[in-house]
């Protein structure tokens, strides 16, 4: 269990909201869906109200700075049963990449690449006391695109499961480009943190106000969200 986890739950019992999509950009197709994940019905294009409230407030505040950006959404609202998708998917891709298959991997190796499955995605827990963070409609993970509807280059791309991923990862190298990444993703942090959002120490794109994680980073007694229904 990850020391988040353990942060009690006073659900404040807002419904889940959609999106106005209007005022963002979306990454389309929604990746998980075009891999076949298990949505039955649901939309990942939902937040707790004052969640999606303080997004539209870091959107508001980013046009103010540079006409024409806006926040794209690359998901929101998870299911749990997506987030056991997304993480059999991921163990998969890596199990691919290093060149191995179910019958030949050893149990070291398999331990070695769970690891580094639960180092970037959460436990698809169904106990109450501890939901996945994106099936409490309280996390996003975001980027932003230019006044042409280019997107940022942040360095590396959502969801890659290495040390590229960490917020602070380019920040002590010299290269221009890699400067040009580490203040890309300090303006999108600083936008939402700024709105009250705190970011996942190990994803730059990550990012989420009341869940587990939110409230153990903000040495809050208690969480506001729950697992969102
Ligand atoms: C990997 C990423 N998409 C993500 O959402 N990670 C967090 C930790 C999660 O699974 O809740
Ligand atoms: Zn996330």
């Amino acid at each position: 269990m990850k020391p988040y986890q353990q942060v009690p739950i006073r659900d404040r019992g807002e419904p889940l909201v959609p999106i106005p999509l209007d005022a963002f950009a979306i990454v389309q197709p929604h990746p998980y869906e075009q891999l076949g994940a298990p949505y039955q019905g649901r939309s990942p294009y939902y937040l707790r109200q004052t969640v999606c409230d303080r997004l539209l407030q870091a959107q508001q505040a980013l046009q103010a700075q540079r006409s024409g950006w806006k926040i794209q959404i690359f998901d929101a609202y998870r299911p749990v049963a997506v987030q056991q998708f997304m993480v059999e998917q991921t163990y998969q891709q890596l199990l691919t990449a290093q060149g191995l298959s179910p019958s030949t991997v050893s149990r070291t190796q398999q331990a070695a690449i769970l690891n580094q499955v639960y180092e970037f995605w959460a436990v698809p827990s169904s106990d109450p006391a501890t939901p996945p963070p994106h099936s409490t409609g309280a996390a996003i993970d975001i980027t932003l695109t230019d006044n042409q509807g280019q997107a940022i280059n942040m360095g590396s791309p959502i969801d890659e499961p290495s040390v590229r991923s960490y917020p602070h990862h380019f920040a002590d190298k010299a290269a221009a480009q890699a400067q040009q990444y580490h203040q890309n993703r300090q303006l999108l942090a600083a936008l939402l943190t700024a709105v009250g959002f705190k970011q996942h120490p190990q994803e730059w794109w990550h990012f989420s106000y009341g869940d587990q994680m939110w409230a153990w980073q903000s040495r809050s007694p208690f969480a506001y969200y729950g697992k969102a229904t």
